[in-house]
């Protein structure tokens, strides 16, 4: 019988020397589903990633890939998954065309090659070797030797990072087309954007933990931090306004004239707000309610502070 999820990862612990770079992480993926690993520098998101791929071995927990262990069954697993690596794997001098034909090889139904490399934008060049290629062309050419093979589930390492806008653009169009396939990804980006357009779910990684995991939107919508701004003539009353607002509420002016109120925004306050404008003779104008980004919420829970 299948295992229901793509990806299960309960307890997992991987240390270096007396570093712990994985301290009991839990991650689940189902089947089919675009999941982003979100994570400050050095938050264990590579580890687990590799741990899940078979190249490291757990200290702790247990990790299963298709329902397959990664490292006593890594033969049986490895045509099943595409790993795209940030750098690295391929031989600097061999073309970009036979490196991938070459991957094809390995697979018992590969993609149709020349049409892959046209879809990922290096139709032109097939004959250049590796090195030759412009960052974003090596990229890509990453991306297809995870695809080629035609996976169950991928591994994207930072997909687009370096990528221009075209570039991207179609690479998000590539993940979507992935996902109506039912091919599963995983997904690891510091593009919050990315993670918010492309994903069905967000797990955020800090301290090589999971913190957060959920739809894009739920976690949005979590806790009370929406904002309201609007503009209006500057050195408004706040502390007045706050006085007819709820408790928790915050109000800044974020340069003269230009409002901004945090809390828990819904239509009392926006109300609240209009009627203390109407008291004291100001027309609100752009008033605007904007909900939390996902952003937002990353830097509430992993905090500003630099990793190193
Ligand atoms: N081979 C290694 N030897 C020793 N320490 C390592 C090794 N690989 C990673 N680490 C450490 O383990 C921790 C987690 O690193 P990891 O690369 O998994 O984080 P990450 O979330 O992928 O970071 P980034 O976003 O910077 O890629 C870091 O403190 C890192 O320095």
């Amino acid at each position: 019988m299948q295992s229901a999820a793509a990806l299960e990862v309960a307890g997992l612990v991987k240390r270096y020397g007396d570093k712990t770079a994985v301290d009991g992480l839990d991650l689940t993926v189902e089947r089919g589903t675009v999941t982003a690993f979100l994570g400050p520098n050095g938050a264990g998101k590579t580890t687990t990633v590799e741990t899940c791929e078979g190249y490291r071995r757990p200290d702790g927990g247990t990790v299963r890939v298709l329902g397959l262990d990664p490292v006593t069954q890594g033969s049986e697993l490895r045509p099943r998954i595409g790993v795209m690596l940030q750098s690295g794997g391929i031989y600097p001098t061999a073309r970009a065309e036979e490196t991938l034909r070459h991957m094809a090889t390995l697979h018992a139904h590969p993609l149709d090659v020349p049409a892959l490399m046209e879809r990922l934008g290096l139709g032109s060049c097939g004959r250049t070797p590796y090195r030759r290629l412009s960052g974003g062309q090596q990229q890509r050419l990453a991306l297809a030797l995870a695809l080629v093979g035609r996976p169950e589930l991928v591994f994207l390492d930072e997909p687009t990072a370096g990528l221009d806008p075209q570039a991207r653009h179609a690479t998000w169009d590539l993940v979507r087309d992935l996902r109506a396939d039912g091919v599963t990804v995983l997904l690891t980006t510091h593009h919050m954007e990315e993670a918010e357009e492309l994903s069905d779910e967000v797990a955020i990684v800090d301290g090589g933990k999971v913190i957060a995991q959920g739809p894009p939107d739920v976690l949005c919508k979590g806790g009370a931090e929406n904002t309201l701004r609007f503009a209006g003539r500057p050195g408004l009353d706040l502390p007045s306004l706050l006085k007819a607002l709820p408790t928790g509420t915050e109000a800044a002016e974020l340069h003269p004239g230009s409002y901004r109120l945090t809390g828990t925004v819904d239509p009392q306050l926006l109300a609240t707000v209009t009627s203390w404008c109407a008291q004291n003779g100001v027309l609100p104008d752009r008033i605007s309610v904007e909900r939390r980004t996902l952003e937002d919420v990353f830097l509430e829970l992993t905090g500003k502070e630099l990793r190193s």
